[in-house]
C-alpha cells in the first residue's frame, strides 16, 4: 500500500523537484517524497544515441548514483520513440576518431547502468529498437506502452550484437528465445514482448508507466539497500567483467565492422529507406 501510494505521488506530478538540467540532452527529475530520479531522455526527432547523448547519460547516471536516489526510472519526452537505437550516423561514412569515441562511450555507459547500484527501471513509452532495447534491457524491470515495438534488430541491419548486447538480452528472456530472436532481428510488439518476458507489464501511459515503475522501486523499500545493491552485482558481475575485460578487442572489432565496404553499403541503403518512409507520408 505504501508503495502503491508513493509510485501514485510521484506519476501525479506531486513535489517534484527538477536537480539537474545541466546536460543537454537528458534532465533528472528527482522526486521530494519518494527519493526516485527519473531521467529523461530528450533529442529529437528519434533519441538516436550518438556521443553527445551517451555522455549525457553517463553523466546523469553518476549524478544519480551520487545524489542518493531510491531509484532510477528511464524514459524518453518523445511520444512515441523511447529510442532508435544506436545513431546510425555516427556509424556511416565515419571520422574514425569519432567513431572510437562513440562506441568507447557506449560501453562506458552500459557499464554505468548495467551495473548501477540503485533499482532501475524503464518506463518504455515508444519504439525501442537495437539500442533502445540495450537501454531497456539493462534496468530491472520493464513497463512498455501499447502499439509499439522491441527488440534487437541488428541482423536486419547486417550487423551481429556484441555479447554484451546479449548478455543484457539474457539477463531476461530464456536463452532459446532470446537466440531465436537475435537470428532473425525480431521486433515484438508491446502484447509479444509481454508474452515472451521481454517486458514486465504494460501500461496505458507514460505515466501509468512511470506509476508502474516507481511501484517496482518501491518493493525494495524494506530491504537493506546495500545488501540489495550488492546482490545485484553479484548477479551482474560476470557479464560486466566480461566487457570490462575485453574492452580494447570489442572497440577494435567495432572499427573494423563499420569500416567494411559492404557493412557501409547495407547501412546507406537501410537509411535511404528511412528517408523514402518519410517522405511517402
Ligand atoms: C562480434 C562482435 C562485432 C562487433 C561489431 C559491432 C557492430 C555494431 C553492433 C551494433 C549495431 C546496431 C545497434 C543499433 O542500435 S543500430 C540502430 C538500429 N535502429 C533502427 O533500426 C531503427 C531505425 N528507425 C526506425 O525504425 C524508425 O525511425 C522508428 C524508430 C520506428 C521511428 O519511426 P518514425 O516514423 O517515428 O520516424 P522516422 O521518420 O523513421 O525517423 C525520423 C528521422 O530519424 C531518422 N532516424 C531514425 N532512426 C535513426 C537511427 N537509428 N539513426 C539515425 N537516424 C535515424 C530517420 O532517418 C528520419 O530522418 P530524417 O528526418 O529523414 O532526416
Amino acid at each position: 500500500m505504501l508503495h502503491t501510494n508513493l509510485s501514485r505521488l510521484l506519476a501525479s506530478g506531486g513535489p517534484k523537484r527538477l536537480i539537474s538540467t545541466v546536460n543537454k540532452l537528458t534532465t533528472v527529475e528527482v522526486n521530494d517524497k519518494t527519493g526516485i530520479a527519473i531521467l529523461t531522455m530528450n533529442r529529437p526527432p528519434v533519441n538516436g544515441l550518438n556521443l553527445e547523448l551517451l555522455q549525457d547519460l553517463k553523466s546523469s547516471i553518476d549524478e544519480i548514483e551520487g545524489n542518493k536516489s531510491r531509484g532510477l526510472i528511464l524514459t524518453s519526452s518523445s511520444p512515441t520513440i523511447f529510442s532508435a537505437g544506436l545513431d546510425i550516423l555516427e556509424m556511416y561514412k565515419p571520422d574514425m576518431d569519432r567513431c572510437r569515441a562513440f562506441w568507447s562511450q557506449l560501453q562506458e555507459t552500459w557499464l554505468a547502468l548495467y551495473g548501477s547500484s540503485v533499482p532501475t527501471a524503464a518506463a518504455i513509452n515508444g519504439h525501442s529498437p537495437a539500442g533502445g532495447c540495450l537501454l531497456a534491457t539493462s534496468c530491472e524491470y520493464r513497463v512498455m506502452v501499447p502499439k509499439f515495438t522491441i527488440g534487437l534488430n541488428e541482423t536486419q541491419l547486417g550487423m551481429i550484437a556484441p555479447q554484451w548486447f546479449m548478455s543484457a538480452f539474457l539477463s531476461v528472456l530464456p536463452q532459446r528465445e532470446a537466440e531465436r530472436a537475435l537470428n532473425q532481428g525480431r521486433m515484438f510488439t508491446t502484447e509479444e514482448a509481454l508474452r515472451v518476458g521481454l517486458i514486465d507489464e504494460t501500461a496505458n501511459s507514460k505515466e501509468e508507466a512511470i506509476e508502474k515503475c516507481a511501484a517496482f522501486i518501491g518493493t525494495f523499500a524494506k530491504v537493506n539497500p546495500l545488501a540489495r545493491s550488492l546482490t545485484k552485482q553479484q548477479f551482474r558481475a560476470a557479464d560486466l567483467q566480461q566487457l570490462k575485460n575485453g574492452r580494447k578487442e570489442d572497440l577494435e572489432k567495432f572499427l573494423f565492422t563499420v569500416s567494411q565496404p559492404a557493412l557501409q553499403k547495407g547501412l546507406g541503403i537501410y537509411l535511404e529507406g528511412l528517408k523514402k518512409k518519410v517522405k511517402k507520408q
